[in-house]
């Protein structure tokens, strides 16, 4: 075997600890400590390079060692250099000198430990300077010990010393040392690679889907996008979206769905559930942010008998229950750190355990997650785990918020008030003028936020046609168009005004001041994003289309409330305190107070007001409404109670 030793770009390489650890001391509790200390170094989340940079460093605490180096054989075979210390090294720190080739090839082949004790008389080292090469006062001898993980050999781990003659160097304990070292450095490199490949395969997976998905829509042309029960919607966007989860629905590749609350996300998989082969098995949803951890893994996976106070029978969780099926996990981004650890076991392995159970179940369950969060920027931030994000990003699908496809409204709006005739033996209808106010509505919950609007507009509607004074904002009751006006907003009462005197609506959209600009990189917004065309898996404007997101919509980085807005707890955090929104500090002197536009207008809102706004917009799910509001669920519920707000359920 022939290879050329290549230097693995980005290696880092470190001194040699100052202060080595005592040669005279060295013991089993002192090798246990430095095992300890690597072991530590191996678990944390950063790059391989790294990892094993921190191991040599750590080494040269515990040995007498004077050079240490990590050759990790890339899939070729070839010995790439990862880590290195005490190497003379180049101006960008990388060695310039490097062990002979020889000495690593024969590791490798022979898989067994290798011990020279003077370098200077071994042929293998030969007319090298392979030892580091410097002047030396005494003989340098040289260990190495194969890095192997299931009998295969992944790279070596080899150290040498200056011996200056005196007691004999006792070789034996640290072989042992490095054997230790090199075997939890192998089963790291073996996951390592385990995960570069399974990351290789989704990245695989998804450019394929990518590709089968834009042949097929180049061969289809303008044919109309499949029908899919309950879902209203002829904008560009939504046809595309239609026509992308026609064709992903076929295979059993994971789908994160995408968008901002209200946007039909849970509607969207359902869809996805229902045109896949898997449609006659079950459906199973679960809310992630609504649970304890605690509670959250025994609903996921399932408990046995006794498992915890309260475990009175064996359950299946939703993993099982879903057999054959789809799961739905909705707010993905929410789960803690521990939760994300287990779900990819999950994800990776396909099985798992009840809890308080040993035996392992496998299940056949096609994946599809959701979120509103920008999961990039918590994979940045150390927040969500990259593998996992990998795992369940294969297919993204993003839905577009109701305010890029304003020609969706009147259609959803005729559907919603259909569905409300059909309950409530009405023959209800809508005018016009009515409907015009609607779509110059901004709807920042989106189709939710719709859907509500008409079912309360219908229910207290004084005649069989709904007129435009019946909506909510026409008396100044509309608590979204109240907390607009924080944003730079027009209020829907000002188009009411505009319609009883005659003139034409202006969306509001048309006068939305732009977005703020995207203070990282991210897909260009589409202004046009009704007739446009869009990329085939991604929304072209999606990334501003999340809360937090990379280009934030004119809500800000959270949205008209998120979790940015104000002081959080005790108390409901007030509206218009984005650190975005202009506060005026009086509203009876501000400017805008008169034309709607007040940014302090939102804060005459009480405490229940937003409250039950938030509640209306997540529909009444309380976790959701809680990180909207930027509180805790626990104290959603006390404010609930505290103002006795009747729970509503959808
Ligand atoms: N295109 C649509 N056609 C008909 N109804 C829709 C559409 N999109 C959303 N809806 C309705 O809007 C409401 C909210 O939708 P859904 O719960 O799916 O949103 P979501 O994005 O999952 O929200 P969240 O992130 O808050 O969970 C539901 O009643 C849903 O049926």
């Amino acid at each position: 075997m022939q290879h050329a030793v290549t230097l693995v770009e980005n290696a880092c390489q470190f001194e040699p600890a100052k202060a080595p650890m005592r040669r005279s001391q060295t013991s089993s509790d002192i090798a246990l400590l430095g095992i300890y200390e690597i072991s530590k170094i191996l678990t944390e989340p950063v790059r391989l390079e790294r990892l094993l940079t921190g191991v040599v460093n750590v080494m040269s605490s515990f040995l007498q060692m004077r050079l240490g180096m990590i050759v990790i054989l890339d899939g070729a075979g070839d010995p790439e250099i990862v880590a290195t210390a005490g190497w003379a090294g180049d101006a960008k720190g990388r060695p310039i000198e490097t062990l002979p080739q020889a000495v690593i090839d024969r590791l490798v082949a022979t898989a067994t430990p290798m011990v020279v004790q003077d370098i200077a008389n071994d042929p293998l080292f030969a007319g090298s300077a392979g030892s580091g090469g410097r002047d030396l006062k005494g003989r340098v001898s040289f260990l190495g010990v194969p890095i192997k993980a299931d009998d295969r050999v992944l790279g070596t781990l080899t150290i040498d010393r200056v011996w200056d003659g005196g007691a004999q160097f006792r070789f034996d304990e640290d072989l042992r040392f490095l054997a230790m070292v090199a075997n939890l450095v192998g089963q790291t490199v073996r996951l390592h690679k385990i995960l570069a490949a399974d990351r290789q395969r989704l990245l695989d997976e998804r450019r394929s889907l990518e590709k089968a998905l834009g042949d097929e829509l180049a061969a289809r042309g303008r044919v109309p996008a499949p029908k899919v029960g309950g879902i209203v919607g002829e904008s560009l966007p939504v046809r595309k979206v239609l026509e992308t989860i026609a064709i992903v629905a076929r295979s059993n590749s994971t789908v994160l769905l995408r968008g901002e609350s209200g946007t039909g996300k849970e509607l969207f998989a359902r869809a996805i559930h229902d045109l896949s082969p898997r449609k006659a098995k079950p459906f199973v949803k679960l809310n992630c942010a609504a649970l304890p951890e605690s509670v959250l893994e025994s609903e996921l996976f399932g408990h046995e008998k006794g498992a915890f106070t309260g475990a009175l029978a064996q359950r299946a969780g939703r993993f099982e229950m879903a057999h054959g099926g789809t799961l739905l996990l909705d707010e993905i981004g929410e789960i803690s750190a521990s939760f994300q650890a287990k779900l990819l076991r999950v994800l990776q392995e396909g099985e798992f355990e009840r809890v308080g159970g040993n035996r392992t179940l496998k299940v056949d369950v096609r994946l599809i997650c959701a979120t509103n969060k920008n999961l990039e920027e918590a994979v940045a931030k150390g927040e969500f785990r990259a593998d996992l994000y990998y795992r369940i990003n294969v297919v993204p699908v993003f839905l577009p918020p109701l305010r890029e496809r304003p020609g969706d409204i009147a259609l959803l709006a005729r559907s919603f008030l259909d569905r409300f005739n059909r309950e409530n033996g009405r023959k209800l209808d809508i005018s016009g003028q009515a409907m015009d106010l609607l779509k110059s509505c901004y709807f920042p919950g989106n189709v939710r936020e719709l859907e509500n609007c008409i079912r309360r507009t219908a229910t207290l509607a004084r005649g069989s046609l709904i007129q435009h004074d019946d909506f909510a904002c026409a008396s100044g009751n509309c608590l979204s168009a109240l907390l607009w006006t924080g944003h730079g907003k027009r209020a829907p009462a000002d188009a009411v005004g505009e319609l009883a005197a005659g003139r034409a609506v202006t969306p509001v959209l048309a006068r939305a001041p732009a977005p703020t600009p995207a203070p990282s990189p991210a897909p260009a917004r589409t202004p046009a994003a009704e007739t446009g065309s869009a990329a085939p898996l991604a929304h072209p404007s999606a990334a501003a289309a999340f809360p937090g997101g990379p280009a934030h919509g004119p809500h800000g980085p959270h949205g008209p409330h998120g979790p940015s807005h104000g002081p959080a707890a005790p108390g409901i955090p007030s509206a218009g305190t984005a650190p975005s929104a202009p506060r005026a500090a009086d509203p009876q002197t501000c400017e805008h107070a008169g034309d709607g536009t007040c940014p302090a207008l939102g804060s005459r809102l009480t405490e229940k007001d937003r409250l039950i706004d938030a509640m209306e917009r997540t529909g009444w799910v309380q976790a959701k409404a809680a990180r909207l509001l930027g509180i805790t669920p626990r104290q959603i519920g006390y404010a609930l109670k505290r103002y006795g707000v009747e729970m509503k359920r959808y």
